[in-house]
C-alpha cells in the first residue's frame, strides 16, 4: 500500500477495531423518527431535516443535551437489537471487525426500561453480526459521571449480573467538575469482579483527570485524551507505559474540543509514542464513522499508509478480544492493501 493508495475505499478496507462508540450516539434521525411512531413518544422536531438541523453543537453538553432527549425513543430490546444492528452493518463496510460498545444503562433505567432489555437487545444484534459478518465484540458499561455516586453502584451491581455480555466499564457523561476520583470505588468493585476498566478523561477536561483516571480508576485505556499533549511529562508517561488514547477526531471537531482538525494533536502525541487509535465516538451526530474518521484524519492532518496500518494495529491490540481473536485480526491487516 502506498501514501497516495490511501483512497476512501483503502481506508474502509483497513481491518481495524470500534474502541470508543457509544450505541446511543449511532441513533441516526431516521430511526430515531420509526422509533418514536413505533412507541408513541413525542419528539421536540417534527421532521428528520429539522432534527438533523440540531447538529450544530457549541461543546459537549450541548451535544449531550441533544443526546439524552433522542434517546428517548429507545425502549424495548427490539429497539436496542435495531440500533445496534444498523452500526455494526455500517460498521462492518467501513472496516470494523471488533466493536467494543459503550451504553449508558443510567439513561435508560432512569426512564423505566429495563437493564436486562438494553444488555439483551444490543447482544442479540453482536450475535447476528458474528453470525453474518463474523464481526466480535463487547459491551462496556459507563457510569454517568454528572449522576450520584449511588446511582453508578445501582448501575454496576446491576451489570456484574450480566458478565456474560459485559467486558468493562467506562466512565462518560459531562466531564468538567466530576473529575474520576468521585468513581475509585465504584471501579475498585468493578475491578475485582474481573471487568476491564476504561474512562472518558482530558476531552474537555484538564490532564488532571488523565492522571486520576490512571491513578485511582486503574484505567487500562484513555478515552479522547487529547488535552494531555498540554502537558509534556503526561505524555511521557502514557507512552512509557503504553496506555493507548481512544481519540475520535470528528467528534472533537464538532464538540470545539479542537478548534480545527488541522490542529487536531493526534499526529503529534503518535509522533510522541503515545499509541493512539481513530474512532467515531457519536457517530449519528458527528458525521462519520470509523473509516470516515481515518478519512478526515487523511484529509486535514495528512496520513500515510504507515500511520494508518500503526492506528489499526495498536486498536486491535489495545482491544480486549482474546489472544486468539488478536491474532486474527493481525494477520487480516497483515493482508490489507497486498
Ligand atoms: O463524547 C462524549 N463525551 C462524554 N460523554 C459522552 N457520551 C456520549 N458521547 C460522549
Ligand atoms: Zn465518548
Amino acid at each position: 500500500m502506498t501514501d497516495d493508495a490511501l483512497t476512501d475505499d483503502a481506508l474502509y478496507a483497513l481491518p481495524k477495531a470500534e474502541l470508543h462508540l457509544h450505541i446511543e450516539g449511532t441513533l441516526e434521525p431516521e430511526l430515531a423518527f420509526e422509533l418514536a411512531a413505533r412507541n408513541g413518544v413525542d419528539l421536540p422536531y417534527a421532521t428528520v431535516e429539522e432534527l438533523s438541523a440540531q447538529y450544530d453543537f457549541d461543546d459537549l453538553q450541548s451535544f449531550l443535551d441533544l443526546y439524552y432527549a433522542t434517546m428517548a425513543v429507545l425502549r424495548t430490546r427490539e429497539d436496542f437489537a435495531e440500533l445496534t444492528r444498523r452500526y455494526l452493518r455500517r460498521a462492518h463496510a467501513q472496516g470494523v471487525r471488533h466493536a467494543e460498545l459503550f451504553f449508558d444503562p443510567q439513561a435508560h433505567t432512569a426512564r423505566g426500561v429495563a437493564f436486562d432489555d438494553v444488555v439483551d437487545g444490543i447482544g442479540d444484534a453482536l450475535d447476528e453480526a458474528g453470525r453474518e459478518f463474523g464481526m466480535s465484540g463487547g459491551l462496556i458499561l459507563c457510569f454517568l459521571r454528572d449522576q450520584p455516586v449511588a446511582s453508578a453502584e445501582e448501575a454496576l451491581t446491576a451489570g456484574l449480573r450480566r458478565t456474560d455480555r459485559i467486558v468493562g466499564v467506562g466512565l462518560d457523561s459531562a466531564e468538567v467538575g466530576y473529575p474520576p476520583s468521585l468513581f475509585e470505588d465504584v471501579y475498585a468493585r468493578a475491578r475485582a469482579a474481573g471487568l476491564h476498566a476504561v474512562a472518558h478523561a482530558g476531552e474537555e477536561g484538564p490532564p488532571a483527570y488523565v492522571r486520576e483516571a490512571l491513578d485511582l480508576l486503574h484505567a487500562e485505556r484513555i478515552d479522547h485524551g487529547i488535552r494531555s499533549i498540554e502537558d509534556p511529562e503526561l505524555v511521557a508517561r502514557l507512552a512509557g507505559e503504553h496506555i493507548p488514547l481512544t481519540v475520535c477526531p470528528l467528534s472533537n471537531v464538532r464538540l470545539r474540543a479542537t478548534p480545527d482538525l488541522r490542529d487536531h494533536p493526534l499526529h503529534r502525541l503518535d509522533a510522541a509514542g503515545v499509541r493512539v487509535t481513530v474512532n467515531s465516538d457519536d457517530p449519528a451526530y458527528f458525521g462519520g464513522y470509523a473509516g470516515q474518521n481515518f478519512a478526515a484524519v487523511r484529509d486535514a492532518l495528512g496520513l500515510t499508509a504507515d500511520q494508518a496500518r500503526r492506528f489499526a494495529r495498536t486498536s486491535i491490540e489495545a482491544s480486549f478480544a482474546s489472544d486468539e481473536r488478536k491474532a486474527e485480526l493481525l494477520a487480516e491487516l497483515d493482508g490489507w492493501g497486498a
